[in-house]
């Protein structure tokens, strides 16, 4: 292992740390009181040396399943949803508990996908995480459950933790499951060998990413954690996945785990949850000039460049933006409803304006709220 490629995780000034839930609850479904006990005071020691610290906490669900009774993990969203809400208050009151012991107060923060990619929003929750820190607080961050849908929902914690990273331009993320390291093939068949440095997409070609542990409690197995190193890295956050055991000595930049090494760019924060947050609520398709436009000159979409939109989305919603094949080649925050698009669509802003009023003269989707998918 190279022990010197984990340095910035020991030097970060802001580190964002992400725990599954199979690290903190126990078969039965309930807290795993020691274990949270034992993580926290890690943390907390860490935030005590001057580190800005975030925790990113799964767990809800798995902490509702023992209080309510239930025999497993629910399939169904209502009853995940039940169980979130249970598991969440009880699991923030543990929190609160074992930071308290170090005199240390935490700050409940939950997340929506639509909250996120709004600007208004987006930027109202960036300054929330900001502001705790800036109190001294430790924001303890999770999707909001109880409220989210199949349609609006990020599924997995891992995912929100490197989209957070980003959001408050983390030195580092942190990346704790119930296995020490990425294995080349699934840990639990005899054989699998630790990876210890991803430098490349490259690096993980013929990598076996299996489903979550054996009890069934975490969502995204190694696939989600992947991803979401990726997007941490693609924004030029390090990030390194081991396990909650290894908390402490992954914090002091010992040689465990997988480092994924960071890439050097920083796109913006908001078209870093276009791309990895959302999905398309409909489809807008352009022209090839448009196409041209968007993707190789950076220009926003205007209603002449627009030849067809399928969907039922309104104004503010992501839509994807396909060129003449049907593939999208960019993600953005359409300007008006599916329904007006009809009547817009080849029309020059100009002949809009002087027939519709000045208001129509805004673009479909301006560059400011796009983000490019492929190149076409
Ligand atoms: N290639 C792999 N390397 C490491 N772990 C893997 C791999 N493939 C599958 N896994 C499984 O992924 C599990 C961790 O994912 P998950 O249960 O979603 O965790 P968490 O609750 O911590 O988010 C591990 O328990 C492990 O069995
Ligand atoms: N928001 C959900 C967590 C979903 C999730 O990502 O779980 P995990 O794979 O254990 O990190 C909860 O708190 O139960």
């Amino acid at each position: 292992m190279h022990a010197d490629t984990r340095a910035p995780v020991a030097a970060a000034r802001r580190i964002v740390v992400k725990v599954g839930s199979s690290s903190l609850t126990t078969p039965d479904g309930h807290i795993d009181t020691d274990r949270v006990t034992r993580l926290s005071e890690v943390l907390a020691a860490r935030r005590l040396a001057g580190t800005e610290l975030l925790l990113v906490s799964s767990g809800a669900i798995a902490a509702g399943i023992g209080p309510l009774g239930l025999a497993s993990r629910p399939r169904d969203l209502a009853t995940q949803q039940a169980a979130a809400s249970v598991g969440q208050g009880l699991l923030v009151a543990r929190y609160t508990a074992a930071f308290a012991r170090h005199g240390l107060t935490v700050g409940q923060v939950l997340l929506t996908v639509e909250d996120m990619i709004r600007r208004v929003q987006h930027r109202n929750a960036q300054r929330t995480l900001l502001r705790l820190l800036a109190v001294g607080a430790v924001p303890i961050v999770n999707e909001n459950d109880t409220v989210a849908t199949h349609e609006i929902r990020f599924g997995d914690n891992d995912r929100l933790a490197a989209l957070v990273a980003h959001l408050v331009r983390a030195d580092a993320l942190l990346l704790l499951s119930d296995v020490a390291a990425l294995y080349d093939g699934d840990p639990r068949r005899p054989g699998a060998l630790p990876i210890t440095d991803v430098r490349d997409p490259a690096d993980l070609d013929g990598v076996e990413l299996g489903r979550p542990g054996a009890r069934g409690v975490g969502t995204g197995g190694m696939v989600t954690k992947v991803e979401a190193a990726r997007i941490a890295t693609g924004a030029g956050v390090p990030t390194l996945l081991t396990s909650a055991a290894n908390a402490g000595a992954a914090l002091a930049g010992e040689a465990v785990g997988t480092y994924f090494h960071p890439q050097d760019r920083r796109p913006s924060t908001r078209q870093l949850w276009l791309a990895h947050a959302t999905t398309g609520r409909g489809r807008v398709w352009l022209d090839d000039g448009a196409v041209d436009a968007v993707v190789r000159r950076g220009a926003s979409l205007l209603p002449a460049g627009v030849v067809r939109a399928e969907g039922e989305f309104h104004a503010g919603d992501p839509v994807d933006l396909c060129d003449a094949r049907g593939v999208p080649v960019a993600r953005g925050l359409v300007n008006y409803d599916a329904a007006e698009l009809p009547e817009l669509m080849g029309r020059s802003t100009r002949w809009l304006a002087r027939e519709l009023g000045p208001e129509y003269e805004r673009e479909i989707v301006h560059r400011d709220d796009m983000v490019i998918l492929a190149a076409s």
